[in-house]
């Protein structure tokens, strides 16, 4: 019989340290025996890495921005995420909803319940011609939200990158981005694993690997 899809996202402020992590992730599920499709949001398609290209530099209003973050969603998931879960992959992506709330609603104080009414029509299984808003949406199984002090993860990204748009934002925006996944993750709690990400990598990667291996998956 062929194996269920597993659909896993990595989330956290920028600078928390999920990067590293999610190859490690695929790793231990090929190994396992399993298909992996690595993927990130905003991007994953061609389309969608052209509107990552300018949601990452070019100034825009909250609700662009949001219209733009969630039409890239919807060609990456038409595209790529669900026929990769119709096979049976495992599909990593760094990055998807949880950002946009975070980010938009959190960060940028977009409005949460409006979110949620795009989060509806971008993510539904129905066929586009049906009424959206009338069916279950897809949802990641799992949700790995590295947490941390924005602080800790500004200092790490001050010796590391030259920032884009969002990632040169003011501690406040991080704290309101950080509130916002802290929100989502209420929301959701069977969803979300939160890692403590303020400890040296392996502690990280250890709660990493416990989050997948709790599931069953590993
Ligand atoms: N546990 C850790 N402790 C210290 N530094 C880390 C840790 N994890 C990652 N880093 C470093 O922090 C920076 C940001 O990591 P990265 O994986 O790119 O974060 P993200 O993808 O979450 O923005 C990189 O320079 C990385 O080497
Ligand atoms: C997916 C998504 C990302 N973002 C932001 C968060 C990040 O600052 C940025 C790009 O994410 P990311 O790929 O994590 O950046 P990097 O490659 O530099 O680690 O886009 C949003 O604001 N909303 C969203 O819906």
């Amino acid at each position: 019989m062929a194996e269920q899809g597993v659909f896993i996202s990595f989330e956290g402020i920028d600078g928390a340290g999920k990067s590293s992590h999610v190859g490690a992730l695929a790793d231990a599920f090929r190994a396992a025996g399993r298909t992996v499709l690595q993927t990130r949001e905003p991007g994953g398609t061609p389309l969608a890495e052209q509107i990552r290209a300018l949601v990452l530099k070019e100034p825009m209003g909250a609700l662009t921005e949001a219209l733009l973050m969630f039409a890239a969603r919807r060609d990456h998931i038409e595209q790529v995420i669900a026929p990769a879960l119709a096979r049976g992959d495992v599909v990593l992506c760094d990055r998807f909803t949880d950002a946009t709330f975070a980010y938009q609603g959190g960060g940028r104080g977009f409005d949460w319940q409006s979110l949620s009414i795009l989060e509806l029509l971008a993510q539904s299984q129905q066929a586009p011609e049906a009424n959206l808003t009338h069916n279950a949406l897809l949802q990641p199984d799992l949700t790995i939200w590295f947490d941390l002090p924005p602080s800790v993860a500004a200092a790490r990204l001050a010796s590391a990158r030259v920032p884009d748009k969002f990632e040169a934002q003011p501690a406040a925006f991080f704290e309101a981005v950080r509130a916002g996944y802290a929100r989502r993750a209420a929301e959701s709690p069977v969803r979300f694993a939160r890692v403590n990400a303020d400890q040296p990598r392996e502690a990280v990667w250890a709660d990493v690997r416990h989050a997948a291996q709790g599931r069953g998956w590993l």
